[in-house]
């Protein structure tokens, strides 16, 4: 599982960026998400532990795409890969066109900033901050500031269903609406690509339907690519496509 820290690390948007930024190519690449050849081999004890043997994929754009997977198969390991946060052994990810494996880590974590909403486990919320507050932090990393930041910041809580508890602090709310808190902040910065490992897990049957819908209307009518692991069967009616790892392959069912 990845925290939300991690996720987070501090990044200057007004970094003066001179180095090129890698482009893929555009036969294999035109798609939203695209990946070859990825292995993924853990190195403990002396001992290597080859989770990923192999993995090519192509999503395309506004495509709800779903990773399944018994647990301990590599599913989180493989988002974390396709987002960025995990170098991969071999293989290459390509994002919106774009090589993020050959990127430095300063341009991998700008991309990360500008282009992908994360809704991890571990919601990770600012204890002393506000719902809105907590969604208000993330617009300050892209230089959404005042009014305009109160006023998304509402807009997006309201669209999870959490518009009458704006100013509550986190202790003061459910497992659920912390976990929609996060959906809103993930989605604060109008990210082109959403990452998300288990993100109705925590959500009764009323607010999970209300991220499924909203996840689905991101999708097609915004265009935006979701990638998800999950065991949720009400997600799989809003999938293009649910594809199966097991023993580092994957398979289409
Ligand atoms: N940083 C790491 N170092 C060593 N081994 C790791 C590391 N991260 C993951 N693994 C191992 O890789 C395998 C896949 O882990 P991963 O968390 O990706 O599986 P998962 O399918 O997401 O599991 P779950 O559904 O239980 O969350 C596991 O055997 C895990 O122990």
């Amino acid at each position: 599982m990845i925290t939300v820290s991690q996720l987070q690390s501090p990044v200057s948007t007004q970094s003066s960026q001179t180095v090129a930024t890698p482009i893929c190519s555009k036969n294999i690449h035109s798609g939203a998400i695209a990946a070859e050849g990825i292995e993924m081999t853990f190195h403990s004890g002396g001992f290597g532990s080859r989770v990923l043997k192999g993995i090519d994929l192509a999503i395309p754009h506004g495509s709800i795409q779903i990773l399944m997977g018994p647990s301990g198969s590599g599913k989180t390991t493989l988002l974390s890969i396709l987002s960025g946060l995990l170098t991969p052994t071999t293989g290459r990810v390509c994002l919106l066109g774009q090589n993020i494996t050959q990127m430095s880590r300063k341009q991998l974590s700008k991309f990360r900033l500008d282009h992908i909403g994360f809704i991890f486990q571990g919601f990770n919320l600012f204890p002393a901050l506000s719902a809105a507050q907590n969604v208000e932090v993330a617009l300050h990393l892209k230089n959404i500031r005042g009014r305009k930041a109160r006023d998304r910041a509402h807009d997006l809580l309201e669209q999870v269903g959490l518009g009458d508890r704006v100013h509550s602090l986190p202790r003061n709310l459910s497992g659920g609406q912390k976990q929609r808190v996060a959906i809103a902040r993930a989605l604060a910065g109008n990210p082109q690509l959403i990452m998300a490992d288990e993100p109705t897990a925590a959500l009764d049957s009323q607010s999970g339907h209300t991220a499924i819908e909203l996840l689905r209307k991101l999708a097609k009518e915004e265009g935006v690519t979701v990638l998800m692991v999950t065991h949720d069967p009400r997600i799989l009616d809003v999938a293009d496509r649910v594809v199966h790892l097991e023993d580092g392959r994957l398979t289409s069912k």
